[in-house]
């Protein structure tokens, strides 16, 4: 890249800051660079790095947080192109990705943005560029007419080997990828329309999905949870559109034992047990969950989540050794949410799609398939048994499905109905285009009787 000057390398020495946004956009810009670097050298997630730097500085007021918050993320998003403006760790060339970011992504801090390009010192580019792909990749051009880019860059090539997806899917997948999806969370022990009542009282820009009738869409806004009234009685829950689907094909009676057999922190735990709740429609619930988890620290999270919700029925058994921490053929259903790439999630965690490689796909397979057999002997004849994972890649996917009852016989695949499209598969996999959420894969098999 030959337009953009090399300014010294770390600092920004030489650079005449004189107005009061000049001044604020290179303070941001050596911030979001040492953050830059922490996750790319160091190879940690931007939201751990975020969080550590807010809480060690608290003199950055909201807007300085969220100017710094969204410029890291959106370097990220458009990674697969910055990095052809030159390296970044030259001051031109850094200057020249914040500013390409900030009009990447429309953000509305213009006068830091014109400072950042003023210090990049490229020439004027255009500014008001739209919002699709097409004239994003325009821009680019412009900024870097000896270069040229593609769509399928933004996202690293090895992934494209793992998740084969051509023509109109591909493009749809970056399009979703270059977005947030919003936030999206489920309310339990209250209705949909009063949740959302509480919620505009509280200045939130909620809707209903049109899916699942206790699913909500917070919008993009960053929030304070514990300020929440209705999150602090236990009445919303913070989970993804595309998870939520896991709970639905799970589809819990009210009086089933389930075992959610990797539950982390218990988000679809405590969504199961909400839906037992839901269809008892008032009577009682006999029916139960017990949630294991390899982790101690996030089965004690769950166990808060379940207090806060006020959810009898939900019981801990950590999962110390290859033992099974629950009776063999006990259980009418059991999820395996097993550990995976979490390629679905990069939308929400775009920095992942940098510092993971094949083997974040490849590595666990084994692992996939070997908690998945051992977990279905808990089920009962006749019993469900669930597998999913928040990954893309057919290898975490359908291949552990098809080896686990290539294994099993005692196992058959049931027919889903795609919640989102409608459509009618064995193998369900959520594409986070379909309804702006994350990505998600689902198999639901019964046991013989
Ligand atoms: C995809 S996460 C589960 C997310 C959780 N179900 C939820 O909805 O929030 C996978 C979980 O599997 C757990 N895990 C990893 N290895 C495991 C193993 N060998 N046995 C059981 N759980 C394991 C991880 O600790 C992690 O919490």
């Amino acid at each position: 890249m030959t337009s953009i000057p090399n300014h010294d390398s770390h600092s920004q020495a030489g650079l005449q800051a004189t107005t009061p946004a000049q001044k604020r956009a290179l303070s941001h810009a050596n911030t979001i660079k040492l953050l830059f670097a922490q996750v790319l050298q160091d190879a940690q997630p931007a939201d751990r790095v975020l969080a550590n730097y807010f809480r060690e500085h608290k003199k950055h007021g909201s807007k300085d947080r969220r100017v710094i918050r969204e410029t890291l993320f959106g370097l990220f998003r458009w990674w697969g192109w910055l990095q052809k403006l030159g390296a970044w760790q030259q001051s031109g060339h850094w200057f020249a990705m914040l500013s390409g970011c900030a009009l990447l992504e429309a953000h509305p801090w213009r006068d830091i943005r014109d400072a950042w390009q003023g210090f990049s010192g490229l020439d004027t580019f255009p500014v008001d560029i739209g919002r699709s792909l097409a004239e994003q990749q325009a821009l680019m051009a412009a900024m870097a007419p000896e270069q040229t880019f593609t769509a399928g860059e933004l996202v690293p090539a090895w992934f494209w080997r793992v998740c084969p997806l051509e023509g109109e899917q591909q493009t749809r997948l970056i399009e979703a990828l270059c977005s947030r999806p919003p936030i999206w969370a489920r309310a339990q022990k209250i209705g949909v329309d009063e949740a959302l009542t509480e919620l505009k009282e509280a200045a939130l820009a909620a809707r209903a999905s049109e899916y699942f009738d206790d699913a909500i869409n917070l919008g993009h806004k960053s929030m304070n949870l514990n300020e929440l009234a209705l999150y602090k009685a236990g009445k919303l829950e913070i989970q993804d559109l595309a998870s939520q689907v896991i709970g639905r094909v799970c589809a819990p009676a009210p009086n089933e034992l389930w075992w959610d057999a990797c539950s982390g922190a218990g988000g679809k735990s405590l969504q199961l047990r909400s839906l037992m709740l839901q269809k008892a429609a008032g009577r009682q619930s006999q029916g139960s969950i017990v949630a294991s988890d390899i982790r101690t620290k996030a089965l004690e999270e769950l166990g808060k989540r379940a207090l806060r919700a006020g959810f009898e029925g939900i019981s801990l058994a950590r999962w110390q050794s290859d033992e099974l921490p629950v009776p063999l053929a006990h259980f009418d259903g059991v999820l395996v949410d097993a550990p995976c790439s979490c390629t679905g999630t990069w939308r929400r965690n775009p920095d992942m799609r940098w510092l993971d490689g094949p083997d974040s796909v490849m590595d666990k397979t084994g692992l996939q398939l070997d908690i998945l057999s051992r977990s279905s002997r808990a089920v009962k004849p006749g019993g469900i048994l669930v597998y999913a994972t928040c990954s893309l890649a057919p290898a975490e996917n359908q291949d552990v499905v098809s080896k686990f009852l290539a294994l099993h016989d005692e196992f058959e695949l049931q027919t889903l109905q795609h919640p989102f499209t409608g459509e009618s598969t064995q193998m369900l996999t959520v594409w986070p285009f379909e309804a702006n959420s994350d990505g998600m894969f689902v198999a639901r098999m019964q046991k013989r009787f």
